[in-house]
């Protein structure tokens, strides 16, 4: 059976491993990059892993791209380009904070919107949002990331709402820390900023990703599993070991007293201090 999928930002990362995954799987295989150069690149790794991917240039903050795709039938749609501007909400400049919702959230709810008129009238199809351990809790200084992300969780779950009666599931798929290099460029980003600012509150230069990060196999194998239906659950948070502590975060809004370690660092950004860029879990 002839399966198609689109695939957003899979130039790199997640995006690229589950593109050429699946097309190894026998689906047809639409991937979306966000420029030129990566065509290039991810058809010489299809070609050298003897499977095909349909490579195309589409910039998800780009509404002639976004054209391009809107007449398009596919099975799934996996909504997996994203950025991540970092920096302390007191301190990230506006154009950043607008970019961040741009990419994370506006372009891939506009491209959303065509793809699931279109799967509304076939009565089929998947939508799968890669959102975020990002999109449950938020940490600091990924706020602007992470409040992005926290939309997607609420237009991943109106949508899936709305859509179930025309036979259109949505799912999401909530990675935590994966090496990609991704996180490590989160806390870069103040590297853009205006310099002639000079009343930042935070010293960016000594501030790094503040987790250790896993091999982007779980993820990989999730997303996966969601996008062939043989994992049905709406969200998925990965590593599976973390989904506790995760649950326990999301709960601990419900008692922490506004006032309690006032004048106090919070923990975790000590953390962000000490931490080297890159640093793998141990094995
Ligand atoms: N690496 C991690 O630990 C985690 C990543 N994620 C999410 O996974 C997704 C993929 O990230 P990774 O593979 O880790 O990093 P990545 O940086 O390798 O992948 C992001 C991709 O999005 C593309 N992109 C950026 N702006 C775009 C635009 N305007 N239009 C189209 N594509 C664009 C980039 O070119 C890149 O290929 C992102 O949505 C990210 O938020 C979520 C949780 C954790
Ligand atoms: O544990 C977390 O929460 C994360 O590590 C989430 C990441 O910061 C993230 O989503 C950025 O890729």
């Amino acid at each position: 059976m002839n399966r198609t999928v689109l695939i957003t930002g899979a130039g790199t990362g997640f995006g690229r491993e589950i593109a050429l995954r699946l097309a190894a799987r026998q689906w047809t295989v639409i991937a979306g990059v966000e420029i030129p150069s990566q065509i290039f690149q991810l058809e010489h790794e299809a070609e050298q892993r003897g499977v095909v991917v349909q490579v195309e240039k589409l910039d998800v903050t780009d509404a002639a791209d976004r054209a391009r795709f809107s007449m398009l039938d596919v099975d799934v749609l996996l909504n997996n380009a994203g950025i991540g501007e970092g920096g302390s909400m007191v301190d990230i400049p506006e154009a950043h904070l607008r970019r961040q919702f741009e990419v994370n959230v506006i372009g891939p709810v506009m491209l959303t919107q065509a793809i699931a008129r279109r799967m509304a009238t076939r009565r089929a199809g998947k939508i799968v949002f890669m959102s975020s351990c990002a999109g449950l809790t938020a940490d600091p200084f990924t706020g602007a990331y992470s409040a992005s992300k926290h939309a997607i969780e609420a237009i991943a779950e109106a949508l899936g709402k709305e859509l179930q009666e025309f036979g259109v599931a949505v799912a999401t798929v909530n990675p935590g820390p994966f090496l990609t290099g991704f996180n490590d460029r989160i806390f870069d980003a103040w590297k853009s900023w205006d310099k002639s600012r000079s009343d930042n509150l935070f010293d960016y230069e000594h501030i790094a990703y503040p987790y250790r990060q896993f091999d982007i196999k779980p993820v990989v194998d999730t997303t996966i599993g969601v996008i062939e239906g043989t994992i049905d659950t709406y969200r998925n948070v990965e590593p599976g070991q973390n989904v506790e502590m995760q649950r326990r975060q999301m709960d601990d809004a419900w008692t922490r007293r506004y006032d309690e370690n006032l004048g106090k660092r919070f923990a975790l950004v000590e953390t962000y201090y000490d931490m080297q860029p890159g640093t793998p879990v141990d094995e």
